[in-house]
Parts: structure tokens; sequence; C-alpha cells
């Protein structure tokens, strides 16, 4: 083992380690607001009406009953919080004891036991002035024996990491987006329109009654036709009158009225449209009086009120949502021009995985494989295959050199271990390394490669949320140039509490909004975990030396809190591989 892996073992254990270390400074206080809402964006909605896992979290999870605030206690004793924190008693169930303090934040856990100086009192900041040839040192005031986060990695070992933000520039302008194809509207769903959505027709194409009741022609009282008599005073017809699906009617004269119902084409020469509760028929049901003043073009809706035909309804670029489908449905479209998804197949790697049942005999079950297919679809992809190749050179080589999607997404390998096969294979592929390593704790190891012209590598670490990070920082915006999908406009929420930063790198923390505006972060971040993005609305985006409590955060979305499209029921066949 060299200086720079046991630098970089011990970098990892200690970034696990203090995830999993616990938090004392939550035994009461801050609970989960009962109504969690995303933060407004600059230029968005005011409230976003979402699927969303913080509600039901708020819900199931909403702050320790009070025998959780014993569990919480403990947790705080130090040496029984790791078992307390990693074996709650009751799980995450309906009005159990299940602990919403074991998920507070304590990223790098700010201190276990009472004597340590508050949150307030030390700096985050990295050494202004750090020695020549070295990292700055954190400066953090951990427990004494704690290992710090960051290695003594030797300034060449992350001479190629590319800083985070620079990394999702980079994946975003790897690309060109895909070329426009023709879908039918029910399979365009989460693809982006590559023309404008012209009107095909005017909406509404005819004059529409808006209510039930009677089109009548001038002023009252009106006189009925025969087969629309209705029993005397009432507004109840024995006949249909013209009905919402039918051509246009006879033309209606000056003091003529006839039963219409809502959605029904207004004959010629009606001027208001009289609503079946303020009309009263007399006379032996031929005569139509109005309870109340109406006014000329009351509840007509006229042709050509929402658009005429060649109006612009939508840019190009636009996300098709269910709503656009509706749109260009009323419009006129049968279906759509849009940008191609981008197909992509994931490519599991590792011997040691599992693909079902429990983990035994030093194997795990893959975690990256059920959870990246149905990303990858959120983020307007067509996932072709998932595909398990074991540790093997040859049989990755094979694999990538025979897709033929336009993105190639593995997982696992990345590093420089003895079965680390994606370098290697990349340089015998001849790939151009666009992104090789970047600076962001976890998923420091990914990597971003151009297989040929319009065909790329992702290569995401193995450790599932630094697998997710990559995903986030690279294969999100290279998709979203693909598919030509707009960027979300960038959005920042205040942490609820400080985190500690990597002196050198970005990190990614999992949050959940609070007070409608507020992010707060969740434990269970190591780099080997998923149990605190698997409750979390968002990821905060927290830069080299930390941010203070309070600090507005920039945040990244998970697709499901923003938009919720493109989220379905994996139908692609995983094949080939080990187990
Ligand atoms: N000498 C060094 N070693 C490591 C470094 C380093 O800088 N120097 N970085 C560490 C970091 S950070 C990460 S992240 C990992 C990335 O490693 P790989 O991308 O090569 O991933 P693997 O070694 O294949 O796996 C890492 C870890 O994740 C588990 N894994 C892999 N795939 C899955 C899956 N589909 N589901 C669940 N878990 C998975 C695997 O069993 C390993 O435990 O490298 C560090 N090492
Ligand atoms: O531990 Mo690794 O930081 O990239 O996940």
């Amino acid at each position: 083992m060299t200086d720079r892996d046991a630098d970089a073992a011990l970098d990892r254990a200690a970034e696990e380690a203090l995830a999993l270390f616990a938090d004392d400074r939550r035994t009461s206080g801050d609970r989960r607001e009962s109504h969690v809402r995303r933060p407004q964006r600059a230029s968005d909605l005011a409230e976003t009406v979402r699927w969303n896992v913080a509600d039901w979290a708020a819900e199931d999870w909403g702050g320790p009953a009070p025998q959780d605030a014993h569990a919480a206690d403990s947790a705080a004793d130090g040496a029984s919080s790791r078992s307390a924190s990693a074996t709650p008693s009751d799980g995450p169930s309906k009005g159990s004891s299940f602990n919403d303090e074991l998920f507070n934040s304590d990223p790098f856990s700010e201190a276990a036991s009472g004597d340590r100086p508050a949150a307030d009192d030390r700096s985050r900041r990295p050494d202004p002035s750090p020695e020549p040839n070295r990292p700055p040192e954190p400066n953090r005031t951990t427990e004494p024996d704690q290992p710090a986060d960051v290695p003594n990695e030797a300034p060449e070992a992350r001479a190629h990491a590319t800083p985070w933000h620079a990394a999702r520039t980079a994946a975003a302008r790897a690309a060109q987006p895909l070329p426009s194809v023709v879908r039918p509207l029910g399979e365009a769903l989460g693809q982006t329109l590559a023309e404008p959505l012209a009107a095909l027709t005017d909406l509404p194409s005819f004059d529409t009654s808006a209510m039930d009741g009677w089109a009548v022609a001038g002023p009252g009282p009106w006189r009925l036709p025969s087969e629309n008599a209705t029993p005397e005073g009432t507004g109840t017809s024995t006949g249909t009158g013209i009905l919402a699906g039918h051509a246009e009617a006879a033309p209606l004269s000056d003091g003529d009225a006839v039963r219409i119902a809502t959605g029904a084409r207004v004959p010629p020469g009606a001027t208001a449209v009289l609503r079946s509760e303020h009309g009263k028929v007399r006379g032996e049901g031929r005569e139509l009086y109005a309870s109340r003043h109406i006014t000329q073009g009351q509840d007509i809706r006229p042709r050509g009120q929402e658009c005429r035909r060649g109006d612009a309804l939508l840019p190009a670029g636009a996300l098709v949502t269910p709503v656009v489908l509706g749109l260009a449905a009323a419009a006129g479209y049968d279906e759509l021009t849009v940008t191609s998804r981008p197909r992509v197949e994931v490519l599991v790697l590792g011997d040691e995985l599992l693909r079902a049942g429990l983990p035994h005999d030093g194997r795990i079950r893959d975690a990256l494989g059920p959870l990246l297919g149905p990303w990858l679809r959120a983020l307007g992809a067509e996932v072709v295959a998932t595909r398990h190749v074991g540790d093997d050179p040859e049989a990755l080589h094979t694999a990538v050199s025979a897709s033929t999607a336009d993105v190639v997404v593995t997982t696992g390998g990345t590093a420089a271990g003895p079965v680390d096969h994606v370098h290697p294979t990349l340089r015998r592929l001849g790939a151009e390394q666009l992104v090789d390593g970047v600076q962001v704790r976890p998923g420091h190891p990914m990597l971003l490669a151009r297989l040929a012209p319009g065909r790329y590598l992702v290569g995401l670490p193995g450790n599932p949320l630094a697998a997710v990070s990559g995903l986030l920082t690279l294969a999100e915006p290279l998709l979203r140039t693909l598919s030509a999908r707009p960027a979300p406009p960038p959005y920042r929420a205040r942490l609820t509490e400080a985190v500690q930063g990597h002196p050198v790198d970005t990190r990614l923390i999992p949050v959940v909004y609070q007070h409608g505006d507020r992010a707060r972060p969740l434990r269970f971040h190591g780099p080997a975990m998923l149990r605190g993005i698997a409750a979390a609305d968002a990821l905060a985006v927290v830069p080299p030396g930390g941010a203070d409590q309070g600090a507005e955060a920039e945040i990244l979305d998970l697709p499901w809190t923003a938009d919720g499209i493109g989220i379905s029921a994996d139908t692609t066949t995983g094949t080939g591989g080990t187990p």
C-alpha cells in the first residue's frame, strides 16, 4: 500500500466513522415540520405540490415520542450511540418510536460530548496559509483520536481532479442535443419539445356554452321551441336541446331561446347563455324569463379565446409534462416532435454483488442496479439494459465496446484497486478522458469519458452514495444536454445547522426541507450509505471549508421532489453477467 493509498483509506474510514458518529445535540427541540415544502426558487412557483419523501417522513417520523427522547439521550452517550443509531428498535412505522433524531445531521460529527466547543466557536475554514505542497489541514475539534478527514495526498494525486462546479459544466458541455424524433403523444412524456408547440386550431374551436341553461338571443323574455318545453317554473327541461359534440344548431332569431348543455356549440344569433338556475319557464313551457340580469356574451366562451391557430403555445425545449400532453391534444396534436431520449446502458461491476437475498460470505446486495434505472429514466433517459459484469477486464471491455448506447454508466471499479478495471479499459478503448476525478465528497473517483463521437461513459464509484454523487455531478448534466432539457433554475436554501466542510473538496449532503425554505442536513451520509438520502428531499452543496448555520447552500433537487416525471416501473430486462 502506498502512502497515498493509506491516506485515501484513512480518509474514507474517517468519513464513514464520522457519519456514523452519534450526535448529542439533539435531544429536544427541533421537530420536523408537519408541512414540508420545497424552498422557493427565485423564479419559481410559490407552492409546488409534489410527491415528497419528506412528506411521509414528516408524518410518520415526526420527531421523537417520549420514549424516543430516551433513545436520543442514549444516542448522545457516545458509546451507546452507534448501536442506538444503527438499530432503531421499532423501525420507521407510523406512530412507532423510530427516532427522527437518528436522521439529524451531524456531518463530520461536531461534538460527541458536551465539553467540546460549540459549533459557533470553531472555524471550519481551512488554514489560510498551508505549507507548500500540502493541502490545508482541517481545523476541527473532534475527538483527538479521530483521524483527520483529509489525507495528506500528494498534490499530484488530485492534480487531474476537476473542481465540482467545473465538472458539472464540463459534463453539460461535453455533448450536443440528440436529433429530434416524432413520437405519439403517449410516448413523449418527459422528453423536450424539439419544435415550438403551435396551435393547430383555435381554442375553443367554436363559440362554446360555458354552462348548462339556455342560449338566448337578445333581451328576454324569450320564446322556447316546443321540444324544449320544461315543466312550469322549473329549469328542468324535458327535452335535451343542444348537446356538446353536435354539429352547429339552427340560428336563433332575436327573442328566441333554446336549451343548451355545457360544452355545446352556441347557435348563430345567440347573445348569451342563461344558466338553468337563473331562468324561469312560464306560459305552458314556451316562455323563458331571467331571474337576474345577464350581459351580452355571458357564459359564452368565444372561439379563439385561449389561442388562435398558429399561436405559439410553448417554446422548443419545454419539458413534456402530463399537462403539455393534454394541451397538445387539445390543440390538435396526435404526435410531438421531441428530442430523442438518450439511450443508456448500465453496467454494474463487482464479483461481490448479489441480486437477491441476504448478504453472505463477504458478498453484498447490489444497491445500484435497482437505483440507477429508475433514476436515469427520471432524468429523461431510456435505459436499454442493466447488466452485471464480473471483475474481469475482458468482460468489461467486451460489454463497453459492444454497447450501442449513447451513454454507458458503470458502477464500481473507478479506483485503483486490483480489480478496478474502468481506467485500463478506457485506455484500451482509446477513450478520451473528459473528467478524471472530481473534487467532491463522496464520489471523488467519478469520471467521464468520450468513447467515440457522440458516445460517452460515466464511471460512477462503487460506494452507493458516491455513485449518487457521480450521477448528479456528471450523468445529470450530460443527459440534460443530450435530451435538451432545460437546466433547473439554481436555488439556495439556508442550512438549519452548520456543516463541516472538506478543506479542499465540495461536499454533497442529503437534506430535508424545513419551515418551507430551510434545509436540514441528515445523518447517515457516509459514502457507502443510502439511509440518509433515502429520506432526503435534496442534496446541499457544501463548499470547501464548510458552511455555517444559517448559511445559504446551493441545492440539488432529487428528480422526484422537483419534476416527478418519468418515474415508472422498470420494464427493461437486465441480461448477462454474473449474479
Ligand atoms: N487506494 C485508494 N482506494 C480507494 C480510494 C482512493 O482514493 N484510493 N477511494 C475510495 C473511494 S472514495 C471510493 S468511492 C471507492 C471507489 O471505488 P470503486 O469505484 O473502484 O468501487 P469498488 O471498489 O468497486 O467498490 C467500492 C465499494 O462499493 C461497494 N459496491 C460496489 N458496487 C456496489 C453496488 N452496486 N451496490 C452496493 N455496493 C457496491 C463495493 O463492494 C465496495 O465496498 O474507492 C475507495 N478506495
Ligand atoms: O468515499 Mo468516496 O469519497 O468517493 O465515496
